[in-house]
């Protein structure tokens, strides 16, 4: 499948041009469709970036936004993808857009994926834009090596779905999207910063087994050709 590689010097930089872009994708979806939709993923690295973008004068009201993945923690836990959205991204111009958790208080991790799955945007078709993070394990969204169903997240030939994984590497047990809810993305976004993870990518690209490094997949069979975003 290949990628698109897109480096800039400083990750502020980074961060205004990715705003930029993907400002643009949802307003042409806006245009085309009166709708649109994305699904963004925690971590530190997009802060910046969802800091510009809430910035951006789009029509956020009729734009719906979810996450890529989700600690199995509530809204006010530190570790909550949920609070960073809100803290950084849910505000400003973007405060105005519906935005759709994972996490729900139900009584089980279980039950809150089939809740999820049933109500988050991206479930019933492609969403429009999707920002995924990677880690230093070659990670991306909740498909950890060595996750408990890593094969089965990675399985485009199973519906598009919230699933729970639990890993090594993960912490708390997660809630992510499956790969085959991604990976259709009109837009398909990999935003990594550092030298390190730099050198990550590159262990990724020269080899090809996703279930040592799941970026893999992304890398080698979204339908959609991932654009890289990388700064030092
Ligand atoms: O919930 C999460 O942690 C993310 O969705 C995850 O996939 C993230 O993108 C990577 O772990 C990179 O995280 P950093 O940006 O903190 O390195």
């Amino acid at each position: 499948m290949g990628h698109q590689m897109h480096s800039f010097e400083t990750a502020p930089a980074l961060a205004e041009a990715l705003a930029d872009r993907v400002a643009a994708a949802l307003s042409a979806a806006l245009s085309a469709r009166g709708e649109a939709t994305l699904a963004v993923s925690g971590g530190s690295t997009p802060k910046a970036f969802f800091e510009a973008l809430s910035t951006r004068d789009i029509e956020w009201p009729k734009i719906k936004v979810t996450l890529v993945d989700e600690r199995f923690v509530p809204e006010d836990n530190p570790r909550s993808n949920h609070l960073l959205v809100k803290t950084h991204l849910l505000k400003n111009a973007a405060a105005m857009a519906q935005f759709v958790p994972l996490y729900r208080p139900e009584a089980t991790i279980e039950e809150a994926a089939i809740t999820a799955s049933g109500i988050i945007p991206g479930m019933t078709g492609p969403f429009d834009v999707v920002i995924l993070g990677m880690g230093t394990d070659g990670h991306t969204a909740s498909f950890f090596p060595g996750g408990d169903h890593l094969a089965a997240a990675l399985d485009l030939s199973l519906p598009r779905r919230v699933m729970t994984m639990e890993a090594p590497g993960a912490g708390e047990a997660r809630l992510t999207l499956s790969f085959s809810a991604l990976q259709d993305a009109g837009l398909l976004i990999v935003h990594i910063e550092g030298a390190e993870k730099k050198s990550v990518l590159d262990k990724a690209i020269s080899g090809t087994d996703a279930a040592e490094m799941p970026i893999r997949a992304v890398l080698e069979r979204a339908a959609t050709t991932p654009e890289i975003y990388w700064a030092p």
